[in-house]
């Protein structure tokens, strides 16, 4: 679906102040290379500046690229921008595809033909992307007076009115509250698995990504840093998992074989242990009485975070 080879993406800077004329060049992309197949959801991470929405408007044909090989579906992007677009819908968590002032039904209505998609065609997707996304309480509202919330819905419905084989999608989520995120995932979710879409999904939330993605990709600097099972990051470059230990009373001694401990404090201690938790159990549940007892997964906003501060990968 998405073959990219040694993609390249340079911008040239004027200068300010003493060096006033001059331009510099800066590197956004230097030498990414990966490829997506049809169905899959990746995640494509990195901090700010990492190269990210340059690589998204390559692949979606709004920047022509310094270097490398870019297809998307036997197109490239950016020499044959109209029947790309056809097959593609984006969302941009920042800004949206919605006219300001028209009723949501309306711009919905102008986008049908703007993609020439088939009245009965457009009727079927209204209608189950209304139901799907809850739609029909604002369908009749204009896109300035929408809540964030429901402003991403109805941008969601826009972006997948053509029925397109991929979707990118760019912090779908941000700023929302935990329900609207959910609805969103579970929507997203929904569309990969019942209808193939593939998704190429830029995000900053973690959970987006956890939620839906099983692999992903990490830029940073312009350079890809991992490509591969977001299950195999956390394991690789995650934390150890942890037990948290309530025993009946504080243990004379909280030291059990064959775990780490890493905090105690009274009854409860914290236990760091790798592979799977029945042997670590078992020991702990033997030492002493225990009254409550969890296992903790590292979680992977610390997982990256060490990866973009130490560059875990790039060792
Ligand atoms: N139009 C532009 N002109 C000059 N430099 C740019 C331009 N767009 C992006 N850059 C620079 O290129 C680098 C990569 O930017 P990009 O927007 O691709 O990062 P990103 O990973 O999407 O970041 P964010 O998470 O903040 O959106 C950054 O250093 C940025 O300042």
């Amino acid at each position: 679906m998405i073959d990219v080879q040694q993609l390249r993406k340079i911008y040239r800077v004027r200068s300010g102040g003493v060096l006033r004329g001059q331009t510099r060049v800066m590197e956004a992309v230097k030498d990414v290379s990966f490829t997506v197949q049809a169905g899959e959801v990746v995640g494509y991470l990195g901090p700010n500046g990492a190269g990210k929405s340059t690589t998204i408007k390559v692949l979606t044909g709004l920047l022509v690229p310094d270097g490398g090989v870019v297809t998307v579906g036997g197109l490239v992007p950016w020499r044959e921008r109209r029947r790309h677009v056809a097959r593609l819908g984006a969302v941009f968590g920042q800004r949206t595809t919605l006219w300001w002032d028209l009723p949501v039904r309306d711009s919905l209505d102008l986008l049908r033909h703007v993609y020439r998609v088939p009245a009965g065609r457009f009727r079927e997707n209204l209608a189950r992307f209304t139901e799907l996304l809850e739609l029909e309480p604002f369908l009749g509202t204009p896109a300035r007076s929408l809540s964030l919330g429901q402003r991403m819905r109805a941008d969601l419905a826009a972006a997948l009115l053509h029925d397109p084989a991929l979707l990118f999608l760019d912090e779908p989520t941000v700023g929302l509250d935990v329900v609207a995120r959910e609805r969103i995932r579970a929507f997203v979710e929904h569309v990969n698995r019942e209808q193939g879409v593939t998704v190429l999904l830029t995000t900053h939330d973690l959970m987006d990504v956890q939620r839906l993605a099983r692999r992903v990709m990490i830029i940073d600097h312009g350079t890809l840093l991992y490509d591969g099972a977001l299950a195999a990051l956390q394991q690789r470059y995650g934390g150890a998992r942890e037990l948290l230990v309530d025993f009946e009373t504080a243990p004379t001694c909280p030291d059990v074989p064959g775990l780490d401990l890493v905090h105690a404090e009274g009854a409860r201690v914290r236990y760091a242990f790798s592979g799977p938790a029945a042997g670590p159990i078992a020991r702990v549940t033997a030492h002493a009485p225990v009254r409550d007892l969890t296992v903790q997964e590292p979680d992977l906003d610390t997982t990256i975070r060490r990866i973009y501060e130490e560059g875990l990968l790039r060792v």
